[in-house]
């Protein structure tokens, strides 16, 4: 839940070491604050630019893994209290490796910067794409209808298999993504692990039948875990009857 937020009072006897915080947003090509260095708006302003880059993958400007987390956690409580769906995709570069040894890690970046577009073009501005790991992202999808969920995983799986990325000496590459996916458990409360566990495991499992596919949870009753049930009816008597 969001505390509330209250302003904070100048102290004027602490002097402040800017340097390093104005530094870091120079490289990083943010613009320095406007307006009077020090007033409270410019302050504001550098903390903004600060929690903003601090939420970003520097190799491809998505959210990084800590935003993802935060934006997880809200979405999960939102769900269980609105009971509108919301799907969780996880995708992975199918083997990544190879590109890496065959062509170069710059060449490596260059398809990771490049699947990170296409996931980003191929999604909502309300949806949420984050790198999550070297050549793993992930992809919240609030208020989407289940009978949706297979459709937008795969129109991503498509777009990137079309995808040519060029790298040196003129050739291009190709590559595919593996998609797991599933819904946040409606009127239940689950956790981040647990959701993102779900994904995972139809991550692997597409792997495992032989990759640049989707496998989305199947939408059953049968999706919400003993876990997370425990977690709802945090009593022996309920879960009874469940
Ligand atoms: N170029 C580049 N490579 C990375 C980065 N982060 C991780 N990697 C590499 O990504 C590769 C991931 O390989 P694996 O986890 O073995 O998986 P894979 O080859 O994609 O195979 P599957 O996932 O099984 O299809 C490793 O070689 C890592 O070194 C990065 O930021 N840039």
């Amino acid at each position: 839940m969001d505390r509330p937020c209250h302003p904070i009072p100048a102290d004027e006897t602490l002097p402040l070491r800017l340097d390093q915080a104005l530094q870091l947003l120079a490289h990083s090509g943010v613009p320095e604050p406007h307006g009077e260095r020090g007033s409270t708006a410019w302050m504001q302003q550098l903390i903004d630019a600060l929690v903003e880059l601090s939420s970003r993958d520097a190799l491809t400007g998505l959210s990084n893994r800590r935003a993802f987390q935060l934006a997880l956690e809200r979405e999960i409580d939102r769900v269980a209290r609105s009971g509108e769906p919301a799907l969780m995709l996880v995708a992975d570069i199918d083997h990544f490796k190879l590109v890496n040894d065959r062509f170069g890690h710059a060449a490596g970046d260059e398809v990771i910067r490049a699947v990170a577009g296409v996931l980003a073009d191929s999604v909502r501005p309300m949806d949420l794409v984050a790198r999550v790991g070297g050549e793993e992202f992930a992809i919240i999808l609030p208020n989407c209808p289940h009978t949706f969920g297979q459709t937008v995983a795969e129109r991503i799986r498509q777009q990137v298999e079309r995808l040519r990325v060029p790298c040196a000496n003129g050739r291009e590459l190709a590559v595919s993504i593996s998609v797991g996916g599933a819904f946040a458990p409606q009127w239940v409360r689950s956790t981040p692990a647990l959701w993102l566990e779900r994904a995972d495991l139809q991550l692997y499992a597409a792997k495992a039948a032989g990759r640049n596919r989707v496998l989305l949870e199947p939408t059953a009753d049968s999706h919400v875990s003993h876990e997370e049930k425990r977690l709802l009816f945090d009593s022996t008597s309920f879960q009874d009857f469940i």
